[in-house]
């Protein structure tokens, strides 16, 4: 026998085996819509995921599968569920999946992004107890305090003279000033500046992450830049680059100099300064760990704060009972003659109701997604190796099965006895909006401390008149990594305390 018919027939052998595997492994994936060639689910998909996602739930059911392109996806929306893939088989699901412009942009030594292992262990540890922890967030309650202060000083101006603030941007400035002055001492006041570059930078990076890139899901287009997606990745890795080896090389030269004051707070970058100099860390950091985290925790710090601010507001623009019912709490409780502050916040239980009930419905990000890192067995099915998982938090907030009237924006429904236990540590699988577990928001205490006293603050002193004709703010979304609303939130505040409360 010649060898050709024995590579033929060996070749045959192998490709039957292959191919009865991947339809065994397609039989017990859950189920799923029919896949195109190639694009797999692609067409099905807008450019809001969650939304794509949760109108093909409600035809395949609470867990089913999606081919983007070449990537494997399985959606749930479902809490029971969601307790089983993230709780039951919490280490199976800590994965997360990256891309090429996520690899680029954060030096492809991102925390966020990393595998789960050693490196990411130590962040997580360095994050819980030096970077966000509590000795860290209480010494940074001043910058805290200041940016709230210089936000109401702002509105006081504008209100003076009855001029509209686009409440959008001055929220956006708010959060990225505080990250900022957290990760870096620096702050934007105007325009241009390094603070002013950086913050640009930061929303370039939030929204390229927000987008589609078809080399990431096809892999036919793997070589090709047929969007111009890496070449605008690459440019604002340049940039970005240049200003954080700009900020580091400065600090760096002062720390030899030993120029900073000794009562200075020390910021993010110099806690992870002093791991990269530590020659005996348990985990050698390299310079661009430390930029990653840089990046990581400006990306993930500033839109998502903003935006839930913004939705929050929004929400109780189109709600005035609610509106007023949240001043008489604060007037009760705080008075008009005096700012409110973070220490006010757990007496404050409606305004604490009315961020719940905004993450609710406005989840800041509304799909969790994760990797997983070996096979999985849920009920029938198997969730094969690599397989992301993308939990719907924003359908999970509007389904009537978990939540009644789940359309209707009712701070109360977290006030009543059946949901009053329900927090957003991570331990309700109907209400994720900072995830859960191992991989769950090492940001939450910040956002949790931030949030509530912002809102707090700008509705004690103002009410907001919206330029609109019906005078209703338009609660459109647009994608995006943090769920943006479609539209800027424009309003004019109308003063009903005395700029003397800043005093
Ligand atoms: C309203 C504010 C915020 C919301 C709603 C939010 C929400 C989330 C969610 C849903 C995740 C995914 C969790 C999971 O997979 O289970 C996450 C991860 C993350 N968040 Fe936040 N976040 C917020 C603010 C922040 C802030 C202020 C920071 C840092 C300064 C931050 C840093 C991170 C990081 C580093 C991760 C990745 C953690 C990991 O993979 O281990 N977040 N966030």
């Amino acid at each position: 026998m010649t060898l050709q018919p024995l590579i033929f027939y060996a070749s045959l052998f192998v490709l039957s085996a292959l191919v009865l595997k991947a339809i065994k492994h397609s039989r017990r994936l859950p189920p799923s819509p029919w896949a195109l060639p190639i694009v797999g689910h692609l067409h099905l998909l807008g450019p809001s995921l969650h939304h794509s996602f949760h109108k093909l739930s409600t035809r395949y059911g609470p867990l089913m599968s999606v081919r983007i392109g070449s990537v494997l996806g399985v959606v749930t929306s479902c809490p029971d569920v969601t307790k089983e893939l993230l709780k039951t088989n919490d280490v199976t699901f800590t994965g997360r999946k990256s891309s090429a412009a996520i690899e680029c942009l954060t030096y492809n030594s991102s925390f966020a992004f990393a595998p789960y292992g050693p490196y990411w262990q130590f962040m997580k540890k360095l994050s819980a107890v030096e970077l966000l922890g509590s000795r860290t967030l209480h010494q940074f309650l001043p910058v805290r305090t200041n940016e709230l202060r210089e936000l109401i000083r702002f509105l006081f101006e504008k209100s003076k003279s009855g001029q509209s603030v686009n409440i959008t941007d001055e929220l956006l400035r708010f959060a990225n000033n505080i990250i900022s002055q957290m990760m870096l001492s620096i702050r934007c006041s105007g325009k241009g500046g390094q603070a002013e570059e950086c913050r640009t930078l930061a929303r370039e990076v939030t929204e390229i992450f927000g987008e589609f890139n078809i080399s990431d899901i096809i892999w036919i287009f793997k070589s090709f830049d047929i969007q111009g997606f890496n070449r605008r990745f690459k440019d604002i890795h340049r940039r970005y680059d240049s200003q954080l080896e700009n900020i580091i090389t400065n600090r760096e030269k002062l720390r030899k100099e030993k120029k900073e004051s000794e009562e200075k707070v020390k910021d993010l970058l110099d806690i992870l300064l002093d791991v990269l100099e530590n020659q005996n860390s348990e985990i050698k950091l390299t310079r661009d760990h430390v930029k990653a985290l840089c990046v990581d925790f400006l990306t993930a710090g500033t839109d998502t704060s903003s935006t839930s601010l913004e939705w929050s507001l929004a929400e109780l623009i189109n709600h005035p009972m609610v509106l007023q019912e949240a001043q008489q709490e604060l007037d009760q409780v705080v008075g008009r003659n005096r700012l409110v502050q973070e220490s006010d916040v757990p007496h404050l239980p409606y305004i604490q109701a009315i961020i719940k009930e905004s993450f609710r419905i406005h989840p800041p990000i509304p799909l969790i997604s994760r990797k997983a890192v070996e096979d999985c067995k849920i009920g029938n099915y198997v969730i094969p190796k690599d397989t992301v998982l993308f939990v719907n938090l924003w359908s999970m907030g509007r389904d009537p099965k978990i939540w009644k009237n789940p359309l209707e924006f009712q701070p109360e429904r977290f006030l009543s006895q059946s949901n009053s236990e329900i927090d957003v540590k991570g331990l309700h699988y109907q209400f994720l909006p900072f995830g859960t577990g191992r991989r769950g928001c090492p940001g939450l205490s910040l956002a949790m401390q931030e949030l509530p006293a912002t809102l707090a603050a700008m509705i004690q002193c103002f009410n907001f008149k919206v330029t609109s004709p019906d005078g209703v703010v338009d609660m459109t979304e647009r994608p995006g990594l943090a769920s943006p609303r479609a539209q800027d939130l424009v309003c004019v505040p109308v003063a009903r305390c005395a700029p003397s409360i800043l005093n």
